[in-house]
């Protein structure tokens, strides 16, 4: 009873600790209760193990040969966690932090860190070589990650040795393909309660893009699927990943994997596939490639996949399926997006505006694309980061029209854990903390509620980013592109979007044109066909002049999907897509596009044709005429009839 008494009165775990201390030290024994069970059930280790509160902190002195001996016996796991530890480093460095790695032993393999931190962690045996094992050095993060196998998190006292009770430190276990603790990454910083929370999230988060890391190096020769139940967590560190050989049996699955699928890996592991899809391998295989992913319903869940690495060299298979595997490998090249000189390839003004943009994005302005649906302003984005300098950080993407209002705000600032009601158990990084050192792409931005345009602001002023229900303030270092169907400064005018915002976002700004003001549809044919395998494939001129009266509502995206439909319909040996090769919809569509009621739609589109040609050709009305396919004479005609 007075233990629950001293509890109530006495909340901080520190001060607990402290309380803990004096009993043990005063009684010979460890009084229950008054420690985190964790911490608790750690000191109960340590006392076993004969650690005492006052032990030295030397380090076993190992020689400079064995400090080389032992980085080389991890030099796979070393090199995957550099990155992490860098970026872990850099966020860390304003409160003094030391990002140490330490291998399933808990001896500690390379440190990172603020340089006057690294100076002095000598004086507390934090050098490579040193083990910091639980039962040599008591409770502490690296030494209790190795025994738990799950993240820990020590503040000050509730360290067992005296001599470290000056640090917080959190723990994360970095896990190997097979589920096997490899080692242990660890931030350290200076004893503070407040912080402890913020740090976390970013060491999970690091520890599971280091796995997600190795698993994808690990399955270089097979294929390599990630998936998730919210299509948004797709290349985060919280994806499922599940590695296949080309007969379609599972080799191996991360632990969000065994999460999503709601499995233990011992149940799935060498299972074929199909026990998990319900499909054939190739069926799921094709569907991954041809259309950059697939949806699985199961029982309970649905799945958004991508097919995340397929084998450029695959040894010692049957002709059969190597033949498959060059087929899948075309495929994947051509489902590829398309790069930014595609992109603006026929259109000298897009062009122009696409190297002014990655110029800017390079010098960290925010783009603005703004074009009707369809018309590529994610391929665009993605193009932009892909030729950035940027290009091999994350590229997130965040639709603020699909993600419901009350949600949003999460979404992108993450939380802490308890940060309301139903928040997820470890809280949940943002999709700005996501994206830091790489691009963050929010589409819809004309749809992001008033409130939130507030914050984002201030995010973008400030250059920092905290998690909802406090933590700890994280340096932003992202590029940003945003778009919309809209007309913002139409909304600006209504009141629905803020102008100060709107200029914040507008460092440049581009405008996709739509399908049918474009004078290069032929090209984009090209290579739409190109890309679905079809380059050999020519279109009927006939097709090809119903196209250009169209008005295309749905843009470039309407256009694929009816080159898609057509290349389907095609018989065995036919080579050109003509009339009868279009769906009775969409020639329907056609037709109705060009009777009289559509008919002054078709005269805006054409006078919008020619302007945007005339342009191009910098108002050279011969090649105008060449590049339509019509005389000098129709192109004065047309201008004229508009004036009168
Ligand atoms: N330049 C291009 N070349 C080939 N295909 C393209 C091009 N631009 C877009 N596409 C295709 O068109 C489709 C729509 O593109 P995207 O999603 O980028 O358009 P969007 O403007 O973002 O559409 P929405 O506003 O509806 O989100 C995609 O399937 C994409 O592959």
């Amino acid at each position: 009873m007075p233990y629950k008494l001293e509890q109530r009165i006495y909340s901080d775990p520190l001060h607990d600790a402290q309380r803990a201390r004096e009993r043990l030290l005063l009684e010979g024994e460890l009084p229950s209760g008054f420690l985190r069970a964790q911490i608790e059930a750690s000191w109960q280790r340590s006392l076993k193990a004969g650690v005492r509160f006052k032990d030295p902190l030397v380090a076993q002195q190992s020689s400079a040969c064995d400090v080389l001996e032992l980085k080389e016996n991890h030099q796979t796991l070393i090199s995957m966690a550099a990155p992490e530890m860098d970026h872990l480093s850099r966020q860390f460095n304003r409160d003094k932090g030391m990002v140490i790695l330490a291998n399933d032993q808990a001896t500690i393999l390379s440190l990172l860190g603020d340089r006057r931190s690294l100076n002095n962690a000598g004086s507390y045996a934090l050098q490579s070589g040193a083990c910091w094992s639980e039962d040599t050095r008591g409770t502490n993060a690296l030494g209790t990650a190795v025994v738990d196998a799950k993240p820990v998190m020590i503040n000050g006292n509730e360290h067992f040795l005296d001599g470290v009770s000056c640090f917080s430190c959190t723990s994360s276990p970095i896990m190997g393909v097979n589920g096997q603790l490899l080692g242990v990454l660890d931030l350290t910083t200076e004893a503070n309660e407040q912080h402890i929370q913020g740090n976390m999230s970013a060491v999970q988060l690091a520890a599971r893009n280091i796995e997600n890391r190795l698993f994808i190096s690990h399955f270089q020769e097979h294929v390599i699927i990630a998936f998730h139940s919210r299509s948004e967590y797709l290349h985060s560190a919280w994806q499922g990943l599940i590695a296949i050989d080309l007969e379609g049996n599972i080799l191996a699955l991360n632990e969000q994997a065994c999460q999503l699928l709601k499995k233990s890996r011992e149940n799935l592991l060498n299972l074929p596939i199909e026990t998990i899809t319900g499909q054939a391998p190739t069926v799921l295989l094709n569907q991954l490639l041809r259309n950059n992913g697939a949806t699985l319903q199961l029982r309970d869940v649905v799945l958004y996949c991508e097919l995340l690495h397929f084998p450029r060299q695959l040894k010692g298979l049957p002709a059969r399926k190597e033949s498959f595997a060059k087929d899948a490998r075309k495929l994947k090249r051509q489902a590829n997006h398309p790069s930014l000189q595609k992109v603006g390839a026929e259109h000298p003004r897009l062009a122009k505006a696409l190297r002014m943009a990655l110029k800017g994005i390079d010098h960290d302005l925010p783009v603005l694309l703004n074009g009707e649906t369809g018309t590529g302003k994610e391929v665009v984005a993605r193009a932009l980061h892909n030729q950035s300098q940027r290009a091999d950080k994350p590229f997130i993407a965040v639709n603020c029209a699909a993600i419901p209002e009350g949600l949003i705000e999460s979404e992108l600032f993450g939380y802490r854990e308890g940060a309301f009601t139903g928040s997820r158990k470890g809280g949940m990084v943002g999709r700005f903390q996501q994206a830091n050192s790489g691009t963050l792409f929010l589409d819809e931005i004309g749809d992001m509620p008033l409130a939130l345009q507030a914050r984002l602001l201030r995010v973008l002023q400030e250059r920092k980013v905290s998690p909802l229900g406090g933590g700890e303030e994280v340096d932003l270092d992202i590029a940003l592109i945003c778009a919309t169907h809209r007309d913002i400064k139409t909304l600006v005018k209504e009141d629905t979007f803020r102008e100060d915002l709107y200029y914040r976002l507008n460092g440049v700004g581009v405008q996709l044109p739509a399908l049918r003001a474009r004078s290069d549809l032929d090209v984009l044919i090209a290579d739409l066909l190109s890309r679905m395998g079809a380059a050999h494939l020519k279109i009927h001129d006939e097709v090809l002049a119903m196209f250009r009266q169209y008005a295309w509502p749905g843009n470039i995206r309407q256009l694929e999907m009816v080159m898609k439909a057509a290349v389907a319909f095609l018989d065995e040996g036919e080579k050109e897509i003509t009339i009868d090769h279009l769906t009775d919809d969409f020639i329907e569509e056609l037709n109705t596009n060009s009777s009289s009621g559509r008919a002054a739609t078709i005269k805006v589109t054409e006078l919008e044709l020619i302007r945007n040609t005339l342009e191009q050709c910098e108002g050279n009305v011969s090649a105008t005429a060449t590049t339509l396919g019509i005389s000098r004479a129709t192109i004065y005609r047309k201008l004229r009839e508009c004036e009168a």
